[in-house]
């Protein structure tokens, strides 16, 4: 049986426990983080993130978002220290924005919600394959990133430009040479707390690590997200915008700070 879903009022998130109960776990994604309740663990290592730009294949408009893929057959691009044990392959990045520049980011920080967020997913090796991994509570780790209005950023650019590529639901294209370090902030320093995958089947094996700073996203650039549609050719086109879920209840768990 297919458990269509979306982001709008009959299959967005408020719909989605009816067909994936764990909607009302206790470890959901994604939170509202508020800094002066984060308690500095100085215990955490320095985050290790190590991308090799040959491992980017693809760029695809999945219907909900839309990814880049990378090849995690071996260990060429991966995430190591921080919060995890071990070593995590990057599997895929994509991002969740709004209609508006006064929302669209899934974790906001004391109530402060961004015009976007990015993704970078990752899955731990002691497992044989994403699959796997994806169904265990220490599966996948998670590098979200704020985006926060400003200049231009020329990072961007590039994934932007791919997207004329991809406007309509299951286009997908060639995107190779790309390094996702460049999508990232100066500082590594990042909040963290065990969650979920934030779109269904919402399974509960992500360790989150979300960067304390933002990159900067011009008004322009968040145009061309929203140019993507949800929808497939030939169907009434349907803007991609707003495929985020709102903060989720903390049920009783800490969030750490890498930093004081
Ligand atoms: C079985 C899911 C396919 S991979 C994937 C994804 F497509 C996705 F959207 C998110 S997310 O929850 O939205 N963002 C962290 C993930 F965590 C993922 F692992
Ligand atoms: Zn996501």
């Amino acid at each position: 049986m297919s458990h269509a879903w979306g982001y709008g009022s009959n299959d967005g998130p408020e719909k989605w426990a009816a067909s994936f109960p764990i909607a009302n776990g206790a470890r959901q994604s994604p939170i509202d983080i508020v800094p002066t309740q984060a308690q500095n663990d100085p215990s955490l290592k320095q985050l290790k993130l190590k991308y090799d730009p040959a491992t980017a294949k693809g760029i695809l408009n999945n219907g909900h978002s839309f990814q880049v893929d990378f090849t995690d057959d071996n260990n060429s691009s991966t995430l190591a220290g921080g919060p995890v044990t071990g070593i995590y392959r990057l599997r895929q990045f994509h991002f969740h924005w709004g209609s508006s520049d006064d929302k669209g980011s899934e974790h906001t920080v004391a109530g402060t919600k961004f015009p976007c967020e990015l993704h970078l997913v990752h899955w731990n090796t002691k497992y044989p394959n994403f699959g796997e991994a994806a169904s265990k509570p220490d599966g996948l780790a998670v590098v979200g990133v704020f985006l926060k209005i400003g200049p231009a950023n020329p990072r961007l650019q590039k994934v932007l430009d791919a997207l004329d590529d991809i406007k309509s639901k299951g286009r997908q294209t060639t995107f190779t040479n790309f390094d996702p370090k460049t999508l990232l902030p100066a500082s590594l320093d990042f909040w963290t707390y065990e969650g979920s995958l934030t779109t269904p089947p919402l399974l509960e094996s992500v360790t989150w690590i979300v960067l304390k700073d933002p990159i900067s996203v011009s008004p322009a650039q968040m145009a061309k997200f929203r140019s993507l549609l949800f929808t497939s050719e030939g169907e009434a086109p349907s803007c991609m915008v707003d495929n985020f879920r709102p903060p989720q209840p903390l049920k009783g768990r800490k969030v750490r700070a890498s930093f004081k």
